[in-house]
């Protein structure tokens, strides 16, 4: 770095571009596609939870009153009760009704016995005329109670909690079949360069590999957005801003990498900046050319775009730090919480460049209980934005400050989860 470069902090970018940033209009979906997504409205549960009073157990239901608890005795069976259908009748005192587990109890009866604890076989056995109780249970046991769960008109979910597979079993319970939700933001990515070959495409002359475009669509599906697109764009501006344009119309927001820097066929540079795109070099190592815009279509909508710097590495780390955050406010989510951070123990001595916040790809060891955890860089380069091939071993992002430029062994830095 030229000491003569100014260099924004990424805080500061990340704050000018989360200013323009406008969380997607709420939407009802069905239930079962609202997986990670952020409750819009809360869910008020419709129904009781259970909804009838059943039994916890495949046995017989009887009236526990006047029965001793733990004694033995022997009572009629006036009919069965399969799970699915409603009792024929009442339960009359000094009878019992064979029931299977989660149907409704018939009314007058409070308590199961599971058949395991009388006279009878467990399994596909003909209906008994009457059955012996080895040990009369508690009153009240192996009985659901309507409601126990959760009583009609209570809150199930509150706006603003993220759908897990938990939520949405608890709002189908609740009675729903479609919730309000911020909905799945679709990314569409751009990876430009002319040096780009598709995945396991023969390399002719100085090709590479595209690793970038698979790279964030993998990191846009973990972060459960959808992916619109995902391919490359050679160097062509108009070619690139005909493919920028085709993509926003159907994403919610676009990210490009490569051509940003400061060469003579800067693609993306050159494509948008008369469209009032800005460009930053964030005071970052690896991720210091940075930038971002909108691009208007169809029906007036302005959809965000962030143009990363090609270096995987760099694509890996502006992901985490901008990338997450964006997605994070488009879904209604607290873009402050789009990281886990916490602090680490490095083992070894680094160097990091002075002036930058250097972002160091590594593998994160839990400590002993009371310990802070390790970390260790996942490869001897360290930060070196080309080191595609090691990524996988990272599982945290290890940030050194602006002004250090030298890390001891044992000291404390910090990291975020990834
Ligand atoms: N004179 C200067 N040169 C550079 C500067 C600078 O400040 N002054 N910054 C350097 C930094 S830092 C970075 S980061 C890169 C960013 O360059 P670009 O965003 O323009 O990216 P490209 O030049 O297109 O590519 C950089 C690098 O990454 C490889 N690459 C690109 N796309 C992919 C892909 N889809 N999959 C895998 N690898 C990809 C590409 O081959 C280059 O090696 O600029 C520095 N230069
Ligand atoms: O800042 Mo660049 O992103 O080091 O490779």
């Amino acid at each position: 770095m030229s000491n003569t470069e100014k260099l924004l902090d990424y805080q500061d970018f990340l704050a000018s571009l989360l200013a323009e940033i406008v969380p997607l209009a709420p939407r009802e979906l069905p239930v079962g596609d609202s997986l990670g997504l952020t409750l819009a409205e809360p869910v008020i549960s419709r129904l009781s939870v259970p909804p009838f009073t059943n039994s916890a157990m495949d046995g017989f239901a009887f009236n526990s009153a006047g029965l001793p608890v733990d004694g033995s005795v022997t009572l009629p069976v006036a009919g069965d009760i399969p799970a699915g259908t409603d009792p024929s009748a009442d339960c009359q005192p000094g009878q019992a009704w064979r029931i299977m587990t989660g149907a409704k109890m018939p009314a007058g009866a409070d308590t199961v016995v599971k058949v395991e604890d009388t006279d009878q076989k467990p399994g596909p056995v003909p209906l008994p005329e009457q059955v012996t109780i080895h040990r009369v249970p508690r009153a009240g046991a192996n009985v659901r109670r309507a409601g126990e769960d959760l009583p009609v008109g209570s809150e199930v979910l509150a706006a603003g909690e993220v759908m897990s597979p938990g939520a949405i079993a608890s709002a189908i319970s609740g009675g729903y079949a479609k919730v309000t939700v911020f909905p799945r933001v679709r990314v569409g990515i751009i990876a430009t360069g002319s040096e780009l070959a598709g995945a396991g495409a023969s390399l002719e002359g100085s090709m590479i590999p595209d690793s970038n475009s698979s790279l964030a669509a993998a990191l846009a599906r973990v972060a459960q957005a959808e992916v619109s697109f995902a391919g490359q764009c050679g160097d062509d501006v108009a070619q690139f801003r005909e493919t920028l344009r085709q993509v926003a119309e159907t994403s919610d927001l676009v990210v490009t990498s490569g051509g940003v820097s400061a060469g003579a066929y800067e693609v993306v540079k050159q494509g948008v900046s008369e469209w009032g795109f800005h460009f930053a070099r964030v005071a970052l190592q690896p991720g210091k050319p940075q930038g971002y815009g909108f691009v208007e279509v169809s029906g007036g909508r302005r959809v965000p775009v962030l143009t990363l710097p090609g270096n995987p590495v760099s694509v890996f780390v502006s992901w985490h730090l901008f990338v997450l955050p964006v997605l994070a406010k488009l879904s209604g989510r607290d873009p402050d919480q789009a990281h886990v951070c916490r602090e680490a123990t490095v083992v070894e001595e680094w160097t990091s460049p002075r002036g930058k916040v250097q972002v160091v790809p590594v593998r994160l060891t839990p400590g002993q209980p009371g310990e802070t955890p390790t970390v260790q860089r996942t490869h001897r380069l360290g930060s070196k934005s080309h080191l595609v091939a090691s990524l996988h071993k990272a599982n945290a992002l290890m940030l050194i400050d602006r002004d250090v430029e030298s890390v001891a062994p044992w000291s404390i830095v910090k990291v975020i989860e990834i």
